[in-house]
C-alpha cells in the first residue's frame, strides 16, 4: 500500500504547465496582445495629464482650447484602456476555463488507466483530495488567479517601460524603490511550495482518517475503537491545523512588508523629482506624469501580490494533481503478448503475502483450461480470495507469476485486462447516471441492439417499464432494488465479453428471492465462459468440471468431483459431512 501518492517536481510542473500553454497557443497570443493594447491605452492618460500642466504652466497660445482637447484625449483612452482591459480578461476566463477542463480530464484519465491492483492500493483519502480540492483550487485559479496575474503583469511591465522612457533618473529611482516588494516576494515563494504543500498532504490525511473510520464504521462499533479513532481523528485535524497556520503566518509577513515597499516609489520620485524640478532639470508635467504611473503600479502590484497566495497554494495543488502520472504502474515489463498461450490460466508457484510476514498462498501452481469450470473449495481464511484477486489482475504475487495467454494478467491495462477476465463479487456498482452511460462503461461504442441483447442475456426486461426506456437515470427517482443493480452490472460483463469470469460470493449473503435472480441471471453471462467459482456451497463444487481444494494457502487436491470423493481425502471429507449435513438437516 502506497501511503502518500507522489507530487511532481517543480521541474515536472513547469513542463505541464507549458504543454497546457502551447495547447492554448492562440488565445494566450490574442490575451497578451489585447492586454498589451489595454495597457498601452492606459499610459496615455497620464501622459496627457503631464501634457496639461505643461501647457498651463508655459501659459502661451490659446491655453483653453489646448487644455479641453487633452482632457478629451485623456477621458477618450481611458474608455478605449476599459473596453480593452474587459475584452483581455473575457479572453483570460475563456482560457481559464478550458484549461481547468483539460487538467480535470487527465487527472480523470490518468486515474482510470491505473491497473486495478495499483488502484486498489492507493490511499483513497488522497486520491479524493487531489481529484476534488486540488483540481476545484487549480481550476479556480486558472479561471480567476491566471487571467488577471497576466493582465497585472502586462500592465505592470508597460508602466515601468514608460516611466524609463519618460525619465530614465525618475524611472531608476522608481525601481530602485521597487525592491523591498521584489526581497518580499522572493522571501515568500522560497517558504510557499512546502508549506502548501504539507497544508494539502495533512488535509488529504485528515480526509483518510475520516474516510477510513467511517469505511470500519461496523468494525470500530464491534471492537469498541471509537475512542482511538477520535484520537487518531483529533491528531490529523491538529496537523492540518497547524500545517495551515504556518501557511497563513508568511501571509502576516509578506502583507505588510509588501505594503510598505508600494509605497515607497511614489515617494522617491516625488522626492527626486522635486529636487529635479527645482533645479529645472525637469518639468513639472514629467514629474506628475511619472508619479501617476508610479502610483498606478500599485495596482497591479497588488494584484499581483494578491493572487500570489493563491497561485503557491494552486502550485501545490497543481504538483499533486500532476503527481498522479508519476504513481509506479508497473515493476515488470510484460513478458509476451496474450494469445502465445492461447486464453489459458496460468500459476506458476505463485506466493502472496499481505503483511510480508505470513505467506498466504504458498506455491501456487494451476492451470485453467479456456471452457473450462473450476471450483475452488477451502476452509476460511484458506487463500480462495487472494488467488481469486491474483487471477483477475488486482494484485500480483510476490513470487511466481499468474498469466493469461503468456502476459502477467496483473500487467494488463484496465480496457485489455477486462477483455480477458472480470471478477463477479456481491461488491457491484450503478452509476448515477442513465442506463444507457451505466453500460457504455463496459463498451464506450456499443450499439443500442447491442445494450438490448445484454440486458436480455442477464433477464433484466424491467428497463423495457422505465419512463425513459434506456435514458432513464437510475439512482435517484428510479431506485433500482439489489437484483436490478445487480443485473445491470451483470449485462456490463456481459458487454465486455471476457473469456474468463471468476465468481467471489457473487451470491453467497444475498437473501434468498435475490440470490435466485442473480443466479438466473448470471447463468446467462456464464455461457460460454471460462469459469472459476468460489464454492462455498459444495453444490457449486459438484457441478464444475474440476475442483481445486485449498488449505493454509496451498493447493493440496485437484480433480473432477467424482475423482476427489473416491481419494477420500480433504474435499471427500468435507463432501461427506456436507452431504451429510444437508440429508439431516
Ligand atoms: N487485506 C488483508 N490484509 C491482511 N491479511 C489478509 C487480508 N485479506 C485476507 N487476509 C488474510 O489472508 C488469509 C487468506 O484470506 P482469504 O480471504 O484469501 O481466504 P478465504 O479462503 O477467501 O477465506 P473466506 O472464505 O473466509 O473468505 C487469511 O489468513 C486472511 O486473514
Amino acid at each position: 500500500m502506497i501511503n502518500q501518492l507522489p507530487v511532481a517536481e517543480p521541474a515536472e510542473v513547469r513542463a505541464a504547465a507549458r504543454r497546457d500553454l502551447r495547447a492554448e497557443r492562440r488565445t494566450v497570443v490574442g490575451l497578451v496582445l489585447v492586454n498589451g493594447l489595454a495597457s498601452a491605452a492606459g499610459l496615455i492618460g497620464p501622459w496627457l495629464l503631464g501634457r496639461i500642466i505643461d501647457t498651463i504652466q508655459s501659459g502661451s497660445g490659446d491655453v483653453l482650447s489646448a487644455v479641453d482637447r487633452l482632457a478629451f484625449g485623456a477621458l477618450l483612452f481611458t474608455v478605449v484602456q476599459t473596453v480593452l482591459a474587459w475584452w483581455a480578461l473575457k479572453i483570460g476566463y475563456r482560457f481559464g476555463e478550458r484549461t481547468a477542463a483539460r487538467v480535470r480530464e487527465r487527472f480523470l484519465r490518468r486515474t482510470l488507466a491505473l491497473p486495478p491492483r495499483v488502484a486498489d492500493h492507493l490511499p483513497a483519502g488522497d486520491l479524493i483530495s487531489r481529484g476534488s480540492t486540488d483540481a476545484a483550487v487549480v481550476a479556480f485559479t486558472l479561471r480567476s488567479a491566471v487571467p488577471e496575474v497576466l493582465v497585472a503583469l502586462v500592465h505592470a511591465l508597460f508602466l515601468i517601460v514608460a516611466v524609463l522612457a519618460l525619465d530614465l533618473r525618475l524611472g531608476l529611482c522608481g525601481l530602485v524603490s521597487l525592491l523591498g516588494v521584489g526581497a518580499a516576494v522572493r522571501w515568500y515563494v522560497r517558504r510557499a511550495r512546502p508549506a502548501y504543500l504539507a497544508v494539502a498532504a495533512t488535509g488529504a490525511d485528515m480526509a483518510d482518517v475520516v474516510a477510513s473510520t467511517a469505511k470500519g464504521a461496523r468494525t470500530v462499533e464491534l471492537l469498541g475503537l471509537e475512542r482511538r479513532r477520535t484520537e487518531a481523528t483529533e491528531a490529523a485535524v491538529t496537523r492540518a491545523r497547524s500545517a495551515r497556520l504556518g501557511a497563513l503566518w508568511l501571509r502576516t509577513v509578506l502583507f505588510p512588508w509588501a505594503e510598505v515597499s508600494l509605497a515607497l516609489p511614489v515617494v522617491g520620485v516625488l522626492l527626486v523629482g522635486g529636487a529635479l524640478y527645482t533645479k529645472d532639470l525637469v518639468s513639472l508635467g514629467v514629474v506628475v506624469t511619472a508619479t501617476v504611473y508610479l502610483r498606478q503600479l500599485v495596482g497591479p502590484l497588488d494584484t499581483l501580490m494578491l493572487w500570489i497566495e493563491q497561485l503557491q497554494g494552486a502550485g501545490a495543488s497543481y504538483a499533486r494533481v500532476e503527481g498522479l502520472a508519476d504513481v509506479p504502474t508497473t515493476d515488470a515489463e510484460p513478458t509476451a503478448v496474450p494469445n502465445a498461450d492461447g486464453d489459458r490460466i496460468r500459476v506458476d508457484n505463485a506466493h502472496y503475502s499481505y503483511t510480508g510476514v505470513r505467506d498466504v498462498l504458498q506455491g501456487i501452481d494451476l492451470v485453467v483450461q479456456p471452457g473450462e469450470r473450476l471450483a475452488i473449495v477451502g476452509t476460511s481464511g484458506a487463500g480462495k480470495s487472494t488467488l481469486a484477486r491474483l487471477l483477475a489482475g488486482l494484485d500480483r504475487p510476490h513470487t511466481g507469476s499468474v498469466t493469461i495467454g503468456g502476459t502477467p494478467v496483473a500487467d494488463l491495462p484496465p480496457d485489455q485486462l477486462r477483455e480477458h477476465v472480470v471478477l463477479i463479487t456481491q461488491d457491484h456498482h450503478v452509476f448515477h447516471d442513465t442506463v444507457r452511460d451505466n453500460l457504455l462503461i463496459a463498451k464506450p461504442d456499443a450499439t443500442d441492439e447491442e445494450l438490448y441483447a445484454a440486458l436480455a442475456a442477464v433477464g433484466a426486461m424491467w428497463w423495457e417499464d422505465l419512463p425513459q426506456g434506456l435514458d432513464t437515470e437510475v439512482g435517484d427517482d428510479t431506485e433500482l432494488d439489489d437484483a436490478g443493480a445487480q443485473q445491470l452490472s451483470l449485462a456490463r460483463v456481459v458487454l465486455a465479453d471476457p473469456h474468463t469470469l471468476i465468481l467471489d460470493e457473487a451470491t453467497a449473503l444475498l437473501d434468498p428471492k435475490t440470490a435466485r435472480q442473480t443466479e438466473q441471471s448470471l447463468a446467462g453471462v456464464l455461457k460460454g465462459r471460462t469459469v472459476i467459482a468460489i464454492a462455498h456451497r459444495l453444490q457449486t463444487a459438484h457441478d464444475a468440471d474440476r475442483i481445486a481444494v485449498m488449505e493454509d494457502g496451498e493447493l493440496v487436491e485437484l480433480g473432477s468431483h467424482d475423482e476427489l470423493v473416491s481419494a477420500g481425502r480433504v474435499y471427500g471429507r468435507l463432501w461427506q459431512t456436507w452431504h451429510a449435513e444437508t440429508q439431516n438437516p
